[in-house]
């Protein structure tokens, strides 16, 4: 039988409409044939009641320094509560289901808490359940020492429980639901409707992911490769398009996207290009030495461009860098 595992993202269990559409595409997805697992993340972003980032707010950090143990347990509460609600949820409308605690699971991680690393997983339980024909609700992002003390896989991590259980359990793909349908040349909360990518490989998307494209954590993409797995980005919006991250890349592409990160009051352009093509470099040369006003710093790495600017600087030098580019014309 075909395993098939799907993560859905915070932005995507976060009321009852998107609730509903994740259960047409876990329908969908039993009705192909499938054996299912999926992986939830905490339902909803800072301000929902729990929100990964609301949770870590009931600590008082004001009077001292929080215990990273500690912190790991509250901070592991929102899957847990999303397992047992898309559980319930799946069973009223039918489809048999059993919700597991990432220590339910198997998954054994170091104690390096708050970032921990995922060391093996006993997967006896959920293939247990799998066989009889239930579909397997894991909360995403934790994990438990030896100690059997409850760690966390550092922020957007349900990615790499969800990609981690596909290689274990030889899934054929893992299907990652988020708000947005695949990855783009650049953040479309930057620019709005832009062009989106059908396959990118392994080591491009890891670098992608790490400088900036953070729709997917970058250790579940090199996870992905050590098990060769297939991991499709999509919504649970539409049925159908999607990013394929693999081993496939399509060709002949001159630029792959433009990666966006803000760390505090510096951020980070990245131009992710065809490191042959000598024009388009000379053209993106062009286009950040016109605005010297902007960068801080430029430097060249092997297929990637990396610009330096003060975060407040960040989007208009990344809407100016998007549009002479004419990325519209170049993939
Ligand atoms: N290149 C990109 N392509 C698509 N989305 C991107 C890209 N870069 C950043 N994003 C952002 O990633 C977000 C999805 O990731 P995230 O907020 O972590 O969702 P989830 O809750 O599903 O894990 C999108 O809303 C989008 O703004
Ligand atoms: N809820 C955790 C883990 C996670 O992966 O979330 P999401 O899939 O919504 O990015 C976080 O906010 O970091």
């Amino acid at each position: 039988m075909s395993i098939v595992v799907q993560k859905f993202g915070g932005t995507s269990l976060n009321d009852v409409n998107a609730q509903s559409l994740l259960l047409s595409q876990v329908r969908k997805a039993k009705e192909e044939g499938h054996d299912l697992v999926v992986v939830v993340s905490a339902m909803g972003r800072l301000g929902e009641p729990y929100a990964t980032d609301t949770l870590i707010n009931m600590l008082d950090i004001t009077n001292g320094s929080v215990e990273l143990k500690n912190k790991d347990l509250i901070m592991s509460c929102g899957e847990v509560i999303s397992s047992s609600v898309i559980s319930h949820l799946l069973n009223i409308h039918g489809m048999e289901s059993v919700a597991l605690t990432g220590f339910q699971a198997g998954i054994l991680t170091d104690d390096n808490f708050n970032n921990a690393k995922i060391l093996d997983v006993n997967t006896t339980k959920i293939s247990k359940y799998l066989r009889e024909g239930k579909i397997v609700v894991v909360a995403g992002f934790q994990g438990a020492t030896k100690d059997m003390d409850i760690t966390t896989l550092g922020r957007g991590g349900s990615d790499i429980t969800a990609v981690t259980l596909g290689g274990f359990l030889k899934a054929d793909r893992v299907d990652i639901f988020t708000d947005v349908p695949g990855i783009a040349v650049i953040d479309p909360k930057i620019i709005p409707s832009p062009p989106y990518i059908k396959n990118i490989n392994y080591d491009t998307m890891y670098k992608y992911a790490s400088h900036g494209a953070k729709v997917i954590h970058p250790k579940a993409v090199s996870v992905g490769a050590k098990y060769d797995i297939p991991i499709h980005i999509r919504t649970a919006f539409l049925h159908d398009g999607c990013t394929i991250i693999s081993n496939k890349q399509e060709e002949n592409k001159k630029i792959i996207g433009i990666g966006v990160d803000v760390e505090f009051d510096f951020g980070c352009i990245s131009v992710f290009l065809d490191s042959n093509d000598v024009e388009l470099k000379e053209k993106v040369n062009g286009c950040i030495s016109l605005n010297t006003d902007l960068k801080l710093g430029a430097n060249w790495y092997d297929d990637y461009l990396l610009i330096h600017v003060d975060s407040d600087r960040i989007l208009p030098l990344t809407k100016r860098l998007y549009r002479c580019f004419d990325i519209h014309k170049l993939i």
